[in-house]
């Protein structure tokens, strides 16, 4: 039997995920129409304009070659719904916050609502693709939701299609993923829901890209890669630290370790410590995940991966201070970078603000750059979106708007955030506007150490012994 022809798409949840894509979906599709509905209205007016309420490279070529042909926008979530026979679920999953679980598994309150709605409105039956990362057996409980709520004649199948696009390759991702994985029901309408949406990748993914799996295994799978990616960088950094002790160096390390074919060389760059909104998130839900199935050596085993992580942010804070001569009070000092990883305007769980937090905390005064994150942002993150009050942090951050503005004066410079354009600064130019001694910390491993030895500055990396 040929596969069933998907000929309209709707996706719920127009963020970094449901918005670059389902926009590659429409680019790479001309023949399916693709509607991506949020009930946030400002994100969806920023994706109509030519201001794109996220920062991707390649994403504004993609956006515009498609929008307003077979690409929408709207927040007209019903009529998105009703009319598609596919929908992508990529609503949020955070961290539960308060209730049974909270500080470890993953909030499924917008997942469900989602869910509701779908099967409020629908009218024709739909496959539904949960797009979201979420926990082992979430589908089941979608499926409930759909089935109990269904009108006559609607059938629901459900898929899981995990994302594993990287912020800032989000665009080279998609186009060429390592893989596309789907996991369905073993029944035959499981099977040939999954044929379908293998059928909508397969006009770009080679075939043998698409893996078709369990629905446990998917959602499984997306947790567990998550989980071992930042295994790595948590292993890392924490040879860093012995590396800072013993007089090894890190990157040297890295090298020689991942030559071995069997570890491979990626994901071995030791930092200041891994960000962005997904890794500590799946790995506590993975945790939570262990402990309800009485598994406490597991939970207690990816635990320790965050733990590490939380470990190194601090670390390095702590060495900036001691390195100041054990007192920062009163001090400039430039933090360059504040979104989680080069290339993005994210900020979530970025470690320039646990470090920044730390550096408050011992009363420095602060000076701030990020070539992407707005002034907006940047305050959001330093009151907790509202929860600490601005009015006694203001007197003691300012927000520049070139890196060699942040460092007129300071005292330290740290390197949080690994962007290009901090490699090619006029360090010289920098240096002279600095007092002595002029610190530079790299927390990225991504400067010319002996060429800003050369001009003057002590220079202090994750990950080597300390000698400047
Ligand atoms: N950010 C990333 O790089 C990756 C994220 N993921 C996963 O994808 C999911 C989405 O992540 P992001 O796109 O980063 O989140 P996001 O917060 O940027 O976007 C989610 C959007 O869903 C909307 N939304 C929530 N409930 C809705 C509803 N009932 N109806 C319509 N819209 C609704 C929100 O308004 C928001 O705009 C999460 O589960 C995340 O773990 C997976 C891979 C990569
Ligand atoms: O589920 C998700 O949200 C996504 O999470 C990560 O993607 P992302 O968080 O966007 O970015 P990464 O490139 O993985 O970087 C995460 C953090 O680790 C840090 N990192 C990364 C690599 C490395 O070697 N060292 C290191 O410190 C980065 O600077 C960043 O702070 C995964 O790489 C994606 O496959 C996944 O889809």
């Amino acid at each position: 039997m040929a596969p069933i022809q998907v000929k309209k798409i709707c996706c719920i949840g127009a963020g970094y995920v449901g918005g670059p894509t389902c926009a590659v979906i429409a680019a790479k599709c001309p023949h399916i129409q693709v509607t991506i509905v949020d009930l946030n209205k400002q994100r969806v007016d920023a994706w109509n304009s030519d201001n794109l309420p996220i920062y991707e490279p390649g994403l504004d070529e993609v956006v515009k070659g498609a929008r307003g042909k077979n690409l929408f926008f709207s927040t007209d979530v019903d009529k998105g719904i009703a009319e598609a026979d596919l929908i992508f679920v990529s609503v949020n999953t955070p961290t539960k916050k308060s209730g049974i679980g909270a500080g470890f598994a993953a909030d499924l309150n917008y997942l469900q609502l989602a869910t509701r709605r779908i099967a409020e409105v629908s009218t024709t039956s739909k496959i539904v693709v949960e797009k979201s990362t979420v926990p082992c057996k979430t589908a089941e409980s979608m499926r409930t939701i759909l089935e109990a709520n269904s009108k006559p004649g609607c059938t629901f199948d459900i898929l899981s299609n995990p994302e594993f696009l990287a912020e800032g390759t989000a665009i080279a991702d998609l186009f060429a993923p390592d893989r596309v994985l789907i996991g369905s029901l073993q029944t035959q309408s499981g099977l040939d829901a999954c044929a379908a949406l293998s059928e909508v990748y397969a006009n770009w993914v080679p075939r043998e890209r698409i893996l078709t799996v369990g629905l446990w295994s998917s959602e499984l799978s997306k947790l567990a890669a998550n989980a071992m990616l930042a295994q790595r960088i948590s292993s890392i950094n924490a040879l860093s630290a012995i590396c800072e002790a013993t007089g090894a160096n890190i990157d040297e390390v890295a090298f020689a370790v991942g030559k071995d074919s069997r570890v491979g060389p990626k994901f071995l760059k030791a930092s200041v410590g891994f960000g962005g909104s997904c890794f500590q998130k799946d790995i506590l839900n993975l945790v939570y995940l262990s402990e309800s199935l009485h598994l406490p050596e597991v939970a207690k085993y990816w635990k320790a991966v965050v733990e590490m992580n939380e470990h190194q942010k601090s670390r390095f804070a702590r060495k900036v201070v001691d390195t100041l001569f054990n007192t920062i009070t009163g001090k400039k000092i430039a933090i360059l970078g504040w979104a989680f990883k080069k290339d993005t305007g994210d900020t979530r769980e970025s470690p320039s603000i646990s470090i920044a937090n730390h550096f408050l905390n011992e009363k420095a005064r602060l000076s701030l750059y990020d070539p992407q994150v707005t002034e907006e942002q940047i305050w959001l993150d330093l009151t907790d979106y509202g929860a600490i009050p601005a009015e006694p942090i203001k007197p003691h951050v300012s927000i520049q708007q070139s890196a060699e503005e942040a460092c007129k004066g300071a005292e330290a410079i740290v390197v949080c955030t690994e962007w290009d354009e901090f490699k090619t600064l006029d360090w010289e130019k920098i240096y002279a506007n600095c007092p002595r001694p002029a610190f530079v910390f790299d927390g990225r491993l991504m400067l010319d150490r002996k060429k800003l030895q050369k001009i003057g500055f002590r220079v202090v990396t994750i990950g080597t012994a300390d000698g400047y």
